[in-house]
């Protein structure tokens, strides 16, 4: 028997003639080039079905398109080639094409203090779409950081200057005995709550974007929170964090706020949607704050 014979259901005319708005291939694995490294992608592959009357579409087509991601480095240029070609290979029967990538990102970062270093995950997940020639494409990236609750560390601070005044009452101050009291556990009588937070930033970028440049709008957002969680970390390295954290308090809303004035100023960014949730160790529930900004809109 040769392939000639092999009956062809997609070919097929469909009995319930209908256009459909996606049919494709979700969890395709794929490996993907970002930075030089060759990462593990996960796919979601699709195209419109817009002839109502064919019964499929052609899924090895897409699936071999994929295969362009495995020796090109990922780039917008890119994923526009491998949707064109979604489209090519399915001349009559489709007029929109879309390709999801998921990969987690893996970042050396240095050591506040010591001279280590270690990795850290940053899970990205890329949006492209050619429908009617028009591109688009969005990327979704989640970043890890560190907040440090401004109200506690007020009511903190008072608490302290509440034991400062109970031990010291009518006392003549010592300098020794003062430094030896900031020392004490009564020196720090309370503690503000700080939390591990994320930051998930969704970013349309501009048509003519060359590359995704991750790398850079991850250090742009962490630049902008100030207290990136950290990887190898020694005494001096935690007190170093320490001291950053105590600099850099902020509520949910500092975050977010934060995050999109720095974030528009990209110019290669035309809108953004960012979400900031700070796991509360305070509450069993989370505090989130949300923005969005549309390049051109007031
Ligand atoms: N359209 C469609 N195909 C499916 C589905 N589930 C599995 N497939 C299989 O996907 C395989 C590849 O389909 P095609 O791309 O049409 O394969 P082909 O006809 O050998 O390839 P071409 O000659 O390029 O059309 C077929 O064996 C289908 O049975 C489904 O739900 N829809």
């Amino acid at each position: 028997m040769n392939a000639l014979t092999l009956p062809d259901v997609a070919a097929q005319i469909s009995r319930q003639p209908l256009p459909l708005d996606w049919v494709g291939m979700c969890g395709v694995a794929t490996p993907v080039l970002i930075d030089g490294q060759r990462l593990s992608a996960m796919a979601d592959a699709g195209v419109s079905l817009d002839d109502g009357e064919a019964r499929g579409i052609h899924m090895s087509r897409l699936y071999l398109a994929l295969g362009l991601l495995e020796d090109t480095p990922l780039s917008p240029a890119l994923l526009r080639q491998i949707l064109q070609q979604f489209l090519d290979s399915h001349e009559g029967l489709s007029q929109t094409a879309s390709l999801n990538l998921h990969t987690d990102l893996l970042l050396k970062r240095p050591a506040l203090i010591s001279p280590l270093a270690g990795w850290k995950r940053y899970p990205v997940s890329i949006e492209a779409q050619l429908k009617n020639k028009m591109f688009h494409v969005e990327l979704q990236i989640q970043i890890p950081y560190s907040s440090t609750c401004p109200c506690s560390a007020a009511l903190a601070r008072q608490l302290v200057q509440q034991q400062f005044v109970d031990d010291f009452a009518n006392k003549q101050l010592e300098h020794a005995e003062v430094l030896a009291w900031l020392g004490s556990s009564n020196g720090i009588v309370a503690t503000p709550h700080s939390q591990r937070s994320t930051a998930t930033l969704t970013l349309r970028l501009d048509a003519g974007v060359k590359e995704f440049a991750l790398q850079s709008l991850i250090n742009e957002a962490e630049a902008a929170l100030g207290t990136a969680v950290q990887t190898a970390v020694k005494r001096a390295d935690e007190q170093a964090f320490a001291l950053a954290n105590g600099q850099n308090l902020m509520f949910c809303e500092d975050a977010a706020r934060r995050l999109t004035t720095a974030l528009a100023r990209s110019p290669h960014i035309v809108a953004l949607d960012v979400r900031v949730v700070h796991a509360e160790s305070l509450h069993a529930h989370d505090a989130v704050a949300r923005s969005s900004w549309t390049r051109g809109a007031s």
